[in-house]
C-alpha cells in the first residue's frame, strides 16, 4: 500500500503531481480537494490537457462523489476552508489552492506532514533540492514549503557558484510564462495571496497580447531557504510572456573572485554527473523554450548563453515551471521518507 496523499487544489500545479504520482506505485492519491462545484468538469480537466496532452488511462465518474480509472479510485470533495477537510486514514496533505494559508490552523490537522506547494516564510521549512534539503528535520519539520518554480531553478544555482567565487551582488530577470491568475483579455486588477500580489494593474492586462513587466518574489522565496540570497544581495523584476509552460531567470553575478569561463563551465559539469536528483541539466544545443516543456531537470544552464567577465558571470537558466517544480514536489516526497518518520 502506497502512502496516502489528499491534493488540496487540482489547477496546473495539482494535475501535474496527480499525473506523476498516478505512475509511482509508493503513493496513493486518495482524494482531491477543490472548489471547482462540478466533478465532471475536474474529470474532464484531468483527462484533457491543452498543455501536457490527454492522458492513457482516463478518469470516469462514479457514485458517491468518487474518480476512477484503471489503476486508481479517488473520491472528490469541494470544502474551502482546508480545516473541513476529512482526512482519516490521509499520510500527506498537499496544498496547491494557491490560497494563503493559517499556519496554525495547519498545525493542528491530524496528518504526518503537509506540502505547500508556494513559498511560506513561517512553514518549518522551505526545502529546495540542491539548496538545503540537509537542513529538513525529519522528526520536527511538519510544515515543508516546496517554495517556487523559480527559486527552485535559481537557488542550486547561486549556491554552486556562491561555494566557490562568493557572490557579492547579482541581479535576475525571470521570464515567466502567463498564469490562471492573469487575465485573457484586459479586465481589472489581480490580487494573488501566494503570491505577493496585491491590486496588480499590469497583470489585469491581457496577458496573450503583451509582455508584462512585474516584481517577482523570487529572491524573497530563495531567502526563506538560505537565509543570504536575499534582496540586499540580489535585484530582481520579472517579465510575463504568453507562453504556456516553460520559463528562463537571465542572471547577473559578481563575485568576489575573478573567474574564467570554463571554472564556471566545470562547476555545472560537475554537479550533473554527481548529483543525486535531476538539478542541473548542462545544454548546447539550438534549442528553444517548448524544447524544455516535460523536462524533469529544472535547473538547465544555457551555455550558449554563459559570459563571464573578470568578476562577473552571465548565466541563463531554463526551467518547466508546471511539470518540472511539479516533479521537485514529488523528489520531496521522496526525500521526507515517511516510512522513517512514525
Ligand atoms: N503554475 C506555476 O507555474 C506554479 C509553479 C510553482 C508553484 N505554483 C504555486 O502552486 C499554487 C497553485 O498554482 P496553479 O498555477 O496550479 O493555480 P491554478 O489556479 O491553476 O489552480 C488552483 C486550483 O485550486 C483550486 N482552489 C482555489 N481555492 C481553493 C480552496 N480554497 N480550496 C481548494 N481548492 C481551491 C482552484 O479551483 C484551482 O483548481 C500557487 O500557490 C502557486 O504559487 C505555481
Amino acid at each position: 500500500m502506497g502512502i496516502k496523499i489528499l491534493l488540496n487544489g487540482a489547477g496546473r500545479i495539482g494535475k501535474s503531481i496527480l499525473k506523476q504520482l498516478l505512475v509511482d506505485k509508493k503513493f496513493e492519491i486518495v482524494a482531491i480537494n477543490d472548489i471547482n462545484p462540478s466533478i465532471e468538469n475536474i474529470v474532464y480537466s484531468i483527462n484533457y490537457d491543452s498543455t501536457y496532452g490527454k492522458i492513457d488511462d482516463k478518469f470516469k465518474v462514479i457514485e458517491d462523489n468518487f474518480i476512477k480509472n484503471k489503476s486508481s479510485k479517488i473520491k472528490i470533495t469541494h470544502y474551502k476552508d482546508i480545516s473541513q477537510l476529512y482526512l482519516d486514514g490521509i499520510d500527506i496533505l498537499i496544498d496547491c489552492s494557491g490560497q494563503k494559508v493559517d499556519i496554525l490552523k495547519l498545525r493542528a490537522l491530524n496528518v504526518k506532514k503537509i506540502i505547500l506547494t508556494h513559498p511560506e516564510k513561517d512553514a518549518d521549512i522551505n526545502l529546495i533540492l540542491g539548496a538545503n534539503e540537509d537542513k529538513y528535520d525529519r522528526k520536527n519539520h511538519k510544515i515543508i514549503s516546496t517554495s517556487s518554480c523559480n527559486a527552485t531553478a535559481l537557488l542550486p544555482a547561486l549556491k554552486l557558484i556562491d561555494n566557490k567565487k562568493k557572490i557579492i551582488c547579482g541581479d535576475i530577470v525571470t521570464i515567466h510564462p502567463l498564469l490562471n491568475h492573469q487575465r485573457v483579455l484586459d479586465g481589472s486588477f489581480v490580487q494573488s495571496a501566494t503570491r505577493d500580489v496585491d491590486l496588480n494593474f499590469e497583470f489585469g492586462r491581457s496577458s496573450t497580447q503583451n509582455i508584462i513587466p512585474s516584481h517577482t518574489t523570487t529572491i524573497k522565496a530563495c531567502s526563506y531557504s538560505i537565509e543570504k540570497f536575499n534582496s540586499d544581495l540580489i535585484s530582481s523584476n520579472s517579465l510575463r510572456v504568453p507562453t504556456d509552460t516553460v520559463g528562463a531567470i537571465n542572471v547577473t553575478l559578481f563575485t568576489k573572485e575573478p573567474s574564467i569561463k570554463s571554472e564556471i563551465v566545470n562547476i555545472f559539469l560537475e554537479f550533473e554527473k554527481n548529483q543525486n536528483y535531476p538539478i542541473v541539466l548542462n545544454n548546447f544545443e539550438a534549442l528553444v523554450s517548448s524544447d524544455f516543456k516535460k523536462e524533469r531537470y529544472t535547473t538547465i544552464i544555457d551555455h550558449r548563453f554563459l559570459e563571464v567577465k573578470n568578476s562577473m558571470i552571465k548565466l541563463l537558466l531554463w526551467y518547466d515551471n508546471e511539470w518540472g517544480y511539479a516533479s521537485k514536489v514529488v523528489e520531496i516526497l521522496k526525500y521526507i521518507d515517511l516510512k522513517k518518520v512514525s
